[in-house]
């Protein structure tokens, strides 16, 4: 091979994909040159070698090993860089230049590989186009063929492409290279990234190649924005309006756009179009998982932002991790399908009363019907992820062990349709089934009742052997029997089976025949590498009774080798089977997968069924293991929770957890919520919401009684963070959000402000405070049930003035010196914070507790601030001379310790009795 000939092949290829790291295969290597060659050293620490391949430089050089490039290519890609691979096309290795062919570009949203996905989310690869204000969104996960687009218009479209992107966290966001079709500034991608992906670090950027500074760089020259580039921006021409159309109607073999909803809508079509546009080009064109378009719309489902998201720990807990969030505690799903689909329901509650009743007659039902539900539980165990592997068979990507997998699935089906049949209930998923005009599959339009697919199954108990291997091309000889392909199924592949065993019997028998027929008894039948199967007569057994028919072939010193015309053919067909059988297997094989892929659709019909009924009887598991009660839902502003808790702190709570009410209606629509700090307030507010959300996807909630006015949206506010992404100050984002909540909220929304105002000076915030309280009782428009948790202790007065706003408190039981806290909602107000108290729980210095209480008892009696100030000058002189005095027995107060001493009479004292004291006397010790 030539050098020079070969690299300008690699130069060529490269200037196509400059921007992607191009893996190009040299036999059993992907090698990298040049720029690439540089950056995989350094991210996968691999060895950089330096190659004269033009006749002027000195090319850098690193390569893995192709059958451990998956593992490489994972870690590239899990940090955001996209790998083209390059395969050698031929198969046979020529004197001449191979030809090489990119065959797929591995991005983040573009994954495939079961390995390098989770199982239990959706891979998403989400394209925005953003005109004028409005909004084109499609998204595509390639492992389940599901396909999406919405246009977001009006004021608040970026506000809800906010929201849909944390929704879906998508892997990879595609966007177009003209800046005026990009959200302004790229703020929502940066927010959005920021969130799921570490800024790089300084050190790692400045090792970074010029080329890969820029793909990495979002937008903008701050520095903190800086992400490891899973925005991918993709030229503007295929979001244009015809391009991307004709992308989509080449798709789906359609003449119209019209029959999957998109008629009207042009941004979402430009979305899509450019997405499609973006798998053929990474997938090399085979897309064929991707049938169907659902054209969806955002004001069918709650409005969810991203902070509420974040602060209600729907899909992450507090770490980013899924502990503590709320799918950790409903998620008891059987199958990955069941899995992903329950985090989509949660990720988007609907607020119509048709379909979230459908689902809770569903839950309902399975609550109930306790035998059922062990029965289908233990079922669903068996069934895999059917989802992504008919998604390979339509791909053409399965393997041997895949179908396997599915036909344990398909063998479990009937059991499973028949315990669903005994419920009596209906899948309500929606088929997508495509509206094309010539479809692309043959399967008969799906009607309600579950296709079980039993001629799919017995195709596969026919066709597939039991225990195959995990690839096909493995026919060993061994094995004679079969390997991949049942026996029985292929006639050709039976009688090439046949005919090597026939050949096998023809040789073995071969040296009693020859025996017989020359009367040579030491004549043997033998097999060397180099000849293959030979005849072998010593000399001394006397040359002369040697047929004609044999024909010599080596002469040894004692020996000699002969073959014979029929010999060499059936050797032949014994040496050559393996490779015939690898071949008739692979026919064989692509067949059935072609006959699995036309009925693609009733497969995947059956996979969204079983995954809905995973989410249904999960749903009434969780329901019946944790005590939750199916809540009414109402369509009007009623809200009442009796005996809620907050699904779940009660889940990972040692200790029982304290139940509280909630209730809103025409008359309670505000409630201002006082309490100590740790005494139980932010879970209060969250438990509220999380209830209101859990009815809304259709799940049984943690309370005594629900009823639940339907919300369009939760709003939260809560605690105090620094956006870092965005360089904004605490009060700033706080100040933001509470705007967006004044001017979007509407008698059906759940609003849950913790604390506003607390990042600026206490005037400011106090009367912030209040206005913002006023502004949501009196705005008609707004009127939206709301929760309000504060320390201004001068808010509780606005329920005197505003008929619809109550005070609601945490009981505090005091005994002596220490404060308890019951968890108790109740109505009224809290007198005190009992800050001092909270901090000495904290382990606060005692010297510190105690100089605390006194500064407060000096400053509470304080009207103005005048007055406060006068007080604390006071005190500083006073304070000096009483300086904490650290000492335990210089203190002029009694020290108990001491006292308890001084009463005991030692002489009286049992052992037992004087451990008691010892230890007791320590305890106090321990308190000062
Ligand atoms: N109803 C309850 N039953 C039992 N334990 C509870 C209950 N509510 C809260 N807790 C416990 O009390 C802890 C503190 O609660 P929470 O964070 O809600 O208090 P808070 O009043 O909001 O405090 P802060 O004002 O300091 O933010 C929780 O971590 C939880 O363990």
């Amino acid at each position: 091979m030539s050098k020079m000939t070969m690299w300008q092949q690699y130069l060529s290829i490269k200037q196509k994909y400059a921007d992607v790291i191009l893996f190009f295969r040299l036999g059993d290597f992907y090698e990298t040159f040049g720029d690439d060659a540089k950056l995989i050293a350094e991210v996968l620490d691999i060895t950089l070698t330096v190659r004269g391949l033009s006749s002027d430089e000195n090319t850098p050089m690193a390569g893995v090993p192709y059958h451990a490039a998956d593992n490489y290519i994972e870690q590239l890609v899990s940090r955001g860089y996209r790998v083209a691979i390059c395969e050698q096309m031929d198969e046979m290795v020529h004197k001449t230049l191979q030809k090489r062919e990119v065959v797929r570009i591995v991005t983040p949203g573009t994954l495939t590989e079961p390995t390098m996905l989770q199982a239990e989310r959706n891979s998403y690869l989400a394209a925005i186009l953003v005109d004028r204000g409005n909004v084109g969104l499609a998204y595509a996960d390639l492992t389940t063929g599901e396909f999406c687009a919405t246009e977001l218009r009006g004021n608040e479209a970026l506000k809800q492409l906010e929201g849909e992107l944390a929704r879906l966290g998508a892997a990879e966001l595609l966007v177009s290279d003209a800046p005026e079709l990009r959200p302004a500034g790229m703020e929502i991608a940066k927010k959005q990234l920021a969130q799921d992906l570490a800024p790089m670090r300084k050190a790692e950027r400045e090792r970074l190649l010029p080329h890969e500074r820029t793909a990495k760089k979002v937008e903008g020259n701050n520095e903190s924005t800086w992400v490891q580039g899973n925005v991918t921006q993709w030229p503007n021409w295929h979001w244009d309006a015809r391009t991307a159309r004709d992308a989509l109607l080449n798709q789906f073999k359609s003449q119209s756009l019209d029959g999957f909803g998109l008629g009207n809508k042009a941004l979402a079509t430009r979305a899509a179009g450019a997405l499609i546009q973006y798998l053929h080009e990474t997938q090399r064109d085979s897309v064929a998982q991707v049938r169907s378009l659902r054209v969806y719309d955002t004001t069918r489902f709650m409005f969810l932002d991203p902070q509420t998201r974040r602060n209600l720990e729907l899909t992450e807990g507090a770490g980013g991790q899924r502990k503590g969030s709320l799918i950790a505690v409903l998620d008891q799903t059987r199958t990955p399908m069941g899995a992903r689909l329950l985090r989509q329901w949660i990720s988007q509650p609907l607020i119509e009363l048709g379909p979230l009743t459908e689902r809770q007659q569903a839950v309902s039902c399975f609550v109930e019907e306790t035998l059922v539900r062990g029965e289908l539980r233990a079922l669903f165990k068996g069934v895999g992820d059917i989802e992504r592997t008919i998604n390979r068979v339509v791909q053409g990507i399965a393997t041997p062990r895949d179908l396997v997998r599915l036909r344990e699935a398909l063998r479990l089906t009937p059991d499973i349709l028949s315990q669903i049949e005994r419920t009596g209930l209906r899948s309500t998923s929606p088929t997508e089934a495509a509206p094309s005009d010539d479809d692309l599959f043959d399967d008969e339009p799906t009607s309600n009742q579950i296709d079980a697919c039993a001629d799919i199954c017995e195709l596969l108990e026919q066709a597939i052997a039991d225990d195959p291997p995990a690839l096909l091309g493995t026919w060993d000889n061994a094995r004679s029997d079969e390997n991949v392909i049942r026996k029985g199924h292929a006639a050709e592949i039976d009688a090439i089976v046949e005919a090597t065993r026939d050949a096998a019997r023809w040789i073995n028998e071969l040296e009693a025949k020859e025996q017989q027929r020359t009367g040579i008894k030491t004549l043997k039948v033998s097999y060397n590498k180099v000849f293959g199967y030979y005849i072998e007569v010593t000399k001394a057994s006397g040359e002369t009774r040697i047929p004609d028919d044999y024909i010599r072939k080596q002469t040894l010193v004692n020996a000699e080798r002969y073959i014979t015309p029929e010999l060499k053919e059936y050797e032949s067909l014994i040496l050559n089977a393996s490779e015939a059988l690898n071949e008739k297997e692979r026919q064989a094989f692509r067949l059935i997968l072609r006959h699995l892929a036309n009925a693609g659709n009733r497969l995947l019909d059956l996979a969204r069924a079983i995954a809905e009924f995973d989410v249904y009887s999960t749903l009434a598991e969780v329901a019946v293991r944790q005590r939750f009660v199916r809540p009414t839902l109402r369509l009007d502003d009623v809200f009442v929770i009796q005996g809620g808790r907050h699904p779940v702190v009660e889940h990972n709570l040692n200790e029982p957890f304290t139940p509280n009410d909630a209730h809103f209606d025409a008359d309670h629509q505000i409630i201002v919520l006082t309490g100590p700090n740790m005494s139980g307030k932010s879970t209060f507010l969250r438990q509220v919401a999380l209830i209101g959300l859990m009815a809304q996807i259709g799940s049984f909630v943690p309370a005594d009684y629900a009823e639940i006015g339907l919300l369009d949206r939760i709003f939260t506010r809560i605690g105090a963070q620094d956006d870092i992404a965005t360089g904004q100050s605490t009060f700033m984002v706080e100040m933001i959000e509470t705007a967006n909540i004044l001017h979007n909220g509407s008698p059906r929304s759940l609003i849950i402000l913790d604390e506003i105002g607390r990042g600026t000076s206490t005037y400011d915030g106090l009367s912030i405070a209040r206005a913002v309280v006023e502004y949501i009782h009196n705005q008609p428009r707004l009127r939206a049930k709301t929760l309000f948790a504060t320390h201004y202790h001068e808010l509780t007065e606005l329920a005197n003035i505003l008929p619809r706003v109550h005070n609601w408190t945490l009981a505090v039981a005091e005994e002596g010196d220490h404060v308890v806290f019951l968890r108790k909602v109740i109505e009224g107000a809290a007198d005190r914070s009992y800050g001092i108290h909270v901090a000495q729980m904290a382990g606060l210095p005692p010297a510190v507790i105690k100089r605390a209480t006194e500064v407060l008892s000096e400053l509470e009696g304080k009207g103005d601030r005048e007055q406060r100030r006068e007080a604390m000058r006071r005190m500083n002189a006073a304070g000096s001379s009483a300086v904490p005095q650290m000492s335990l027995f210089a203190s002029n107060e009694p020290n108990p310790a001491v006292e308890l001493l001084r009463e005991m009479d030692v002489t009286q004292l049992t052992p037992i009795e004087a451990l008691t004291k010892l230890y007791e006397l320590q305890r106090l010790a321990k308190v000062e």
